[in-house]
């Protein structure tokens, strides 16, 4: 009898056995409907030998599999890579999978409507509308509806014409095919330097074979050119090709510059598609005719059957890392995909991280270096501005050399940037009467006062209330005053101090959809903005050639709290930042404000001197025995319920193992305590390589127990240590 080992898209199941009915044919990587008690769920027909352990249900005890679903079948390396993901980032294999069979409305099969168009033949009996429809509507292919439209005629009078023979019906899929990029429709002229570079990563395509890149180029030296080559190579080479960006709102840049390159956008994958475009988008990845994909990082695991090239570009961002669900780190597995799959992976960055970094220490991946900026563009030159002996006046956050600098700026009709990565008017709001401060009722953290839509809002579980007039302790009224600044804070100053500029903000507020974010490029570009006021969401892809000026309003902001990265975060955001300013021919000055002028990595940006940054970081890490040398995990344990989450937390805690070259701190409460009403505390564990943290950790959860209310979630190779 056939049977068939079948992984469900429920993740708190593992793989059921199931009988393959007569007639039917499933094997591994089938996409199937199976039964689950009075429910039917889909999954796919995995590979026995991946799960020794299941327990083998005997053959009159099975039920029969419902159905084969009309998708292509789940490619085996794609099922490895699920394997690992799952193996690695303690997920269950059903949470990975699901990221694969990305749209259920795909897996319904294809989907064809009926068009009709002209067969030549005049019907017997014309009329004034047939004759006027069959002119209007020529060679044109379409629906009865629209043909109806173009001809000006009703529905009625297109059918008769194909009762009469004149138009002939055609079956077509509803989901239209996506245009191919051509490889040959403009490529640039690069430099010597580009060239052997592209040259590089175009070699490595065509080998068909595993070839980890880290392409680390100054900003504004052309990566993106480069790797346009490799996936051109790609396409002559018949692969299809994955490009991933840390954030949508670099997609609508990336989609104009590639189109300039290829003559058509690539297939575009994020988590704002509509139903109809996901399911397009999906079919034509599985079939292999989407030949370039750019997406957010859930484009990684898609069934692309014939994948040769990965790109990450701006691989340095944490935004790669999901801190949700399966908490996976798209960067890594992207080069695991490439390993599989035998082919190259580019890592793109101005500022890599000190983990790639690593890894081209050790030999593992090749350096490809663009160490000067495109067309002779130099790099901007940067200055410290130290807030303690040239602060700002009071009530104000732009320090004197600084508005010198962008006065003359603005003189000279060029563009200039202030970057602060806080969105809103003011993070906290306080009652001066009482000392009532705002609090989100779901989380640790304060209410974000949003002037420009006149709103607090909580950043972390987006909880809004209307701005209030009155403090809700004391009742009095204009007594509530907005402490420390956010951007929309800083346009105000900007504006009190040049009234006639023109300002734009630009965070994730204002550029929330990516026609806003083209919109704001253009204007941009036209030169209809003076000053940007922006968070990180700006400090990175744009390419503004009159903007000459970046301002960095508070350098130390991101060194609070002192995580693991603080320092190499804040090393990164500024060097992009910095980055925006001189990129076309007038060179470009940057401006950091400070209160540590002294701290090293501060000292290394002015200097301008990556390499002692990187060198003196990487010792610290190794010191520590922290990532990339040593490891950590996170169990995160969460409840409405705070007794019941301290409870397991200390549960957990107890059961520690004793493994030698791993320590255990905490548990102790989360600092972001409370989370959209869940009460949490954390464990972490630091390890060093030689230790299999994975074994360890599902070994020391396995034999535990703890209220189903409860969450427990692991994160390896963590980036958030809230
Ligand atoms: N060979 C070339 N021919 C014409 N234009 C080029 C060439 N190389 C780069 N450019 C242009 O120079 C500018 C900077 O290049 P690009 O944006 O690729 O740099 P980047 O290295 O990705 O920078 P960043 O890391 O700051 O995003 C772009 O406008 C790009 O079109
Ligand atoms: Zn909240």
């Amino acid at each position: 009898m056939a049977r068939a080992r079948v992984l469900l898209l429920n993740a708190a199941l593992g793989p059921l056995d199931y009988r393959i009915p007569h007639g039917m044919t499933a094997r591994p990587g089938s996409i199937v409907v199976a039964p689950l008690g009075p429910r039917q769920l889909v999954g796919v027909v995995w590979d026995e030998e991946s799960f020794p352990d299941v327990e083998t249900v005997g053959d009159n005890r099975l039920r029969n599999l419902l159905e084969v679903l009309d998708a292509p079948p789940l490619p085996e390396t794609l099922r490895r890579l699920i394997e690992w993901t799952a193996d690695y980032y303690l997920a269950p294999p059903a949470a990975v999978l699901r990221m694969a069979l990305a749209s259920m409305s795909a897996l319904e099969g294809t989907r064809t409507v009926i068009e009709y168009r002209a067969t030549g033949q005049l019907p017997d009996r014309m009329t004034e509308q047939r004759t006027q429809a069959m002119e209007r509507i020529g060679d044109r292919q379409g629906l009865v509806r629209e043909l109806a439209m173009i001809g000006g005629v009703s529905d009625t009078v297109i059918r008769g014409l194909v009762k009469a023979g004149a138009f002939e019906p055609i079956e077509v899929s509803v989901d239209t095919p996506f245009p191919e990029p051509d490889p040959a429709h403009a490529p640039p002229a690069l430099s010597d330097q580009q060239m052997a570079a592209a040259t590089d990563m175009a070699d490595a395509v065509r080998a068909h074979e595993f070839a980890p890149f880290l392409l680390d180029g100054v900003t504004g030296s052309g990566k993106t050119e480069v790797y346009f080559e490799a996936i051109a190579a790609a396409i002559r080479a018949g692969k299809q090709t994955l490009v991933l960006l840390p954030e949508i709102a670099l997609t609508e840049p990336f989609l104009e510059r590639f189109e300039k390159r290829f003559g058509t956008v690539p297939v575009n994958w994020h988590s704002g598609l509509r139903q109809s475009e996901r399911r397009r988008a999906w079919r034509a990845i599985a079939a292999g005719e989407a030949r370039v994909v750019v997406g957010a990082r859930s484009a990684l695991f898609l069934p692309y059957p014939n994948l040769g090239l990965i790109v990450v570009d701006e691989a340095h961002e944490a935004s790669f890392k999901q801190e949700e669900g399966v908490h996976y780190h798209a960067r890594d597995v992207a080069v695991m995909r490439g390993l599989i799959e035998h082919f190259p992976v580019v890592l793109a960055s101005a500022t890599p991280a000190i983990e790639t970094r690593h890894q081209v220490d050790l030999g593992r991946y090749r350096e490809i270096k663009l160490p000067a900026r495109f067309g002779g563009a130099q790099m901007p030159d940067i200055e410290g501005i130290n807030l303690l002996t040239d602060p700002p006046e009071r009530g104000r956050w732009i320090a004197p050399p600084l508005v010198v600098a962008m006065e003359e700026v603005l003189a000279k009709g060029e563009q200039s940037l202030l970057f602060l990565n806080r969105r809103g008017y003011a993070p906290l709001t306080l009652c001066r009467h009482c000392g009532y401060r705002f609090q989100c009722p779901n989380c640790t953290s304060w209410m974000v006062e949003h002037r420009l839509t006149k709103r607090l809002a909580c950043h972390h579980c987006g909880h809004v209330i209307p701005a209030p007039r009155f403090c809700p302790e004391c009742k009095e009224e204009d007594s509530l005053v907005a402490c420390g600044p956010g951007v929309e804070r800083i346009a105000d100053e900007v504006k009190a101090l040049w009234p006639q500029a023109r300002v734009a903000i630009a965070t994730s507020d204002t550029l929330h959809s990516p026609a806003r974010a083209a919109d704001f490029v253009k204007s941009v570009e036209a030169g209809d903005i003076d000053i940007i006021v922006g968070t990180q969401l700006i400090t990175k892809g744009y390419h503004f050639p009159n903007l000459t000026l970046v301002g960095v309003i508070d350098a130390d902001l991101g060194l609070e709290g002192g995580d693991l990265r603080a320092s190499e975060r804040t090393f990164q955001q500024i060097m992009q930042v910095a980055g925006r300013a001189g990129r076309g021919e007038k060179p470009g000055h940057v401006f950091i404000q400070t209160r540590m002028p002294d701290a090293e990595v501060i000292q290394a940006l002015i200097a301008g001197d990556s390499e002692r940054f990187y060198l003196i970081e990487t010792e610290n890490r190794r010191r520590a025995n922290a990532p990339p040398f040593g490891r950590f995990a996170a169990i995160i344990i969460s409840s409405e319920d705070s007794d019941e989450a301290a409870q397991t937390a200390r549960l957990i805690g107890k059961s520690a193992p004793q493994v030698e070259g791993m320590r255990v701190y905490g548990p102790a409460p989360a600092p972001l305590s409370v989370l959209r009403g869940r009460h949490r505390h954390r464990l972490l564990i630091h390890a060093t390589r030689q230790v299999d943290i994975q074994s360890v950790i599902r070994e020391w959860l396995g034999n535990l127990v703890w209220k189903s209310t409860t969450r427990v979630a692991v994160d390896v190779d963590p980036y958030s240590f809230m």
